[in-house]
């Protein structure tokens, strides 16, 4: 897993660090980390022309330190200094190492010498960035982003916020980001993760003063070190039996994909209850589910039975009898996933039942919010949601005492007592219809075959942003196509061992 802390942890992880080394080291041990990830990055060091974008703090610092060292290798070297401090160590080391530096004003943005640089180091603002880019800063990043050359991010992109992602106006965009001691949490989630391209983590000797991670990212190991794996004695029961309430005779798809999505990540048995179209249409593409006649607007008994999970919600509806249903499966002591109309259900007449006896569950129970689903939820305006992910999935897991998984650029995954998860896979691409039914048959999947929650929704969201790219090698997909490309996903993380 890669791990992120916030700002104030890593702060106090630093004085605790600094008390302990000579002044200055752990600047040292930053810019010459950056230097090195700066040399790798040019053809040749010698003669190479290197543009800083120095700020006033020691973000700055860090830069004129990683200059010094590159001009001392006959690199040519010009800070273009911004905002009102600098780091005059910083600077008197770059200039006695043959480098230049001169204050930018916005009088000098046709003549920089930004469009001639082989490399652009970033190094306006780090951890102590606070709001969006202020001027001259802004101008700056938006130069640096219409250069030709490769931009290094010192910390974090400037203009990300570190702890949230978040970008107000303008942010630098990098091809690398060097960042130090621990990953910020911002260079996970987008937008900042979209700012922040490669990341490269600098050991300052931080780890042994950081707590636990505020976050983490699990990596292709992770994932396949959780997936299950069924030995020759298994048998269908053992493996899981998944009971989907997803679809309605009105959204077939929906059944259909989430079905799908669980069979393609492979479970047991699949049972499926719904009206007569959706059953036909289910058992028509998919033979090998269990289904049976079940309309949640007559029938009495809709409590899910023996299963090992159930997933509710996708295309559902949200008729008193849709609730009447989401109650008696949030009643068993089973596993359960709430997606989409389920979610609705939770805001609408009769929510407050519904949300209470969520709250009180002990069993695993996993919400799947979109943005605009976990807005209406938490009563969030649903641009902020998308803003904060991270802030917004941890309110809506502490408000339900459940694992709440939220989709969208960047899905986390906030579970009670444990840091955030970060899905590291996924692609634009997957923002079409029907790909939220396909996730949580593969989720639902995890469950049913045994996994928790939070162990479950991170397989299933891996899987799925992996079959995503898979599917179709880059080109767009629809939801469908994630089908035979999840088996393909499985596959390759099995690998990663
Ligand atoms: N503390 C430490 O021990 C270490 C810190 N390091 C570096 O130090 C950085 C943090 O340095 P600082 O605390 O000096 O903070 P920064 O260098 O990130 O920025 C502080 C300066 O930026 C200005 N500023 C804040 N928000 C702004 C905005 N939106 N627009 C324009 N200006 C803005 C502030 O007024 C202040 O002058 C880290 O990110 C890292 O690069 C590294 O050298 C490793 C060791
Ligand atoms: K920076």
């Amino acid at each position: 897993m890669l791990s992120a802390h916030t700002v104030s942890v890593v702060r106090e992880a630093e004085s605790a660090l600094m008390a302990r080394v000579p002044d200055g080291t752990l600047m040292r041990r930053a810019a010459t980390g950056l230097a090195a990830e700066c040399a790798r990055l040019l053809p040749r060091v010698y003669g190479a022309r290197v543009v800083l974008l120095v700020g006033g703090g020691d973000n700055g610092g860090d830069a004129l330190y990683a200059g010094a060292n590159l001009a001392a290798r006959g690199a040519s070297v010009h800070a273009l200094l911004a905002g009102r401090g600098l780091h005059q160590d910083g600077a008197i080391a770059l200039r006695a190492a043959g480098g230049r530096t001169r204050w930018f004003t916005d009088a000098m943005a046709d003549e920089t010498d930004l469009f001639d640089a082989d490399l652009i180091v970033d190094g306006l603002l780090g951890i102590g960035g606070r709001g969006g880019l202020r001027e001259p800063h802004a101008t700056l990043a938006l130069l640096a982003a219409n250069a030709p050359a490769p931009v290094v991010a010192v910390d974090l992109p400037s203009g990300v916020d570190a702890d949230t992602g978040e970008v107000s106006g303008h942010a630098v965009r990098a091809d690398v980001t060097v960042t130090f001691g621990t990953h910020k949490p911002g260079l996970f989630v987008d937008p900042g993760a979209d700012r922040a391209g490669r990341i490269h983590l600098v050991d300052i000797g931080l780890a042994p003063e950081l707590p636990g991670p505020a976050l983490v990212r699990p990596q292709p190991v992770d994932i396949a070190s959780l997936l299950p794996v069924h030995g020759a004695e298994t048998d269908k029961y053992r493996r899981g039996v998944l009971e989907i309430r997803a679809g309605s005779d009105r959204y077939r798809g929906a059944a259909v994909l989430c079905v799908g999505g669980a069979l393609r990540t492979g479970v047991g048995m699949v049972r499926y209850g719904g009206g007569l179209r959706v059953v036909d249409q289910v058992l028509s593409q998919w033979p090998e589910t269990v289904a049976r006649l079940l309309d949640p607007q007559s029938s009495t008994d809709l409590s899910p039975g023996r299963a090992s999970a159930v997933v509710i919600g996708s295309g559902r509806g949200t008729h008193p009898a849709n609730s009447d249903e989401l109650y008696s499966v949030l009643e068993s002591d089973l596993p359960v996933l709430v997606d989409a109309d389920g979610l609705t259900l939770l805001t609408g007449d009769g929510g407050a039942a519904l949300a209470e006896l969520l709250c009180e569950r002990t069993a695993h129970t996993l919400l799947t919010p979109h943005a605009g689903e976990l807005a209406r939820l938490m009563e969030a305006d649903r641009g902020d949601v998308e803003a904060r992910r991270l802030e917004h999935a941890a309110r809506a897991r502490d408000r339900f005492g459940c694992t709440v998984l939220l989709k969208g650029s960047t899905t986390v995954i906030a579970h009670p007592g444990a840091p955030v998860v970060v899905n590291p896979t996924g692609t634009p691409l997957l923002a079409t219809a029907g790909t939220g039914d396909v996730l949580s048959g593969a989720v639902g999947a995890f469950l049913a075959s045994g996994l928790p929650a939070r162990e479950a929704a991170m397989c299933g969201a891996y899987v799925h942003g992996r079959a995503a790219t898979l599917a179709r090698g880059g080109a767009p997909i629809s939801a469908s196509d994630l089908l035979d490309a999840l088996p393909l996903a499985i596959q390759e993380a099995h690998r990663a061992v």
